[in-house]
């Protein structure tokens, strides 16, 4: 596999310039909803999910106006394969998610399953309410995890997609852009 041509024969499907004008609108939407959701002086606690959510999560966290604190999740169910298997947990949150109100943010929805098991996670450790924000949703048939993400930035079609967080086989995540591998 030779990375610099995956790069070059990828399908471009979305352009850096639109998704940073994905993002601004998810920010937009996540203010508007948070000013109803959030208790008073209550900040919204904010978990990016690692690796993918990374470049996605340092983009929209500074355009939010809501109050908030930032802890991360490290989870993994892909491994740097383009199958997904069991989620593997490397990092819980270290904040106290009693009575929080809990975005997750993550680079994309694929099967939900990642997402299904993060907001039970939160759940179970007592949040008040659990959003989930994901740049990309793969349009699929039917998802086996969450069904949808309460704010979600743009689709994909069913192809194996990376950049602007998402890998390759661990590469191209900083790819400006998202892009569709070649065949896949
Ligand atoms: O909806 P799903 O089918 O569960 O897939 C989505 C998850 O897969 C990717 O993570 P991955 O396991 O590849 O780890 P990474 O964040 O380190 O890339 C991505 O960042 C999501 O967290
Ligand atoms: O299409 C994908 N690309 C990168 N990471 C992923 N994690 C789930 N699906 C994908």
């Amino acid at each position: 596999m030779n990375i610099n041509t995956v790069l070059t024969e990828a399908d471009c499907l979305h352009s850096l310039d639109t998704v940073i004008a994905a993002i601004d609108h998810i920010a937009e939407q996540i203010d508007r909803r948070m000013q109803t959701e959030l208790l008073r002086d209550k900040p919204l606690v904010c978990l990016s999910v690692m690796l993918g959510g990374l470049i996605f999560t340092g983009h929209l966290l500074p355009k939010l106006k809501t109050p908030l604190i930032i802890d991360y999740i490290h989870a993994t169910r892909y491994q740097g394969e383009t199958q997904g298997a069991d989620l593997k947990w490397l990092k819980y949150p270290s904040v106290n998610l009693q009575g929080e109100t809990v975005l997750i943010i993550d680079d994309i929805l694929d099967e939900g399953l990642t997402l299904k098991s993060l907001v039970d996670y939160c759940e179970q450790q007592g949040a008040k309410q659990v959003f989930t924000a994901v740049l990309v949703e793969k349009q699929l048939p039917m998802r086996r995890g969450l069904p949808q993400a309460d704010f979600v930035g743009l689709l994909v079609p069913n192809r194996y997609v990376f950049g602007f967080g998402m890998d390759y086989h661990e590469h191209l995540r900083s790819a400006a852009g998202i892009f569709a591998v070649k065949n896949q």
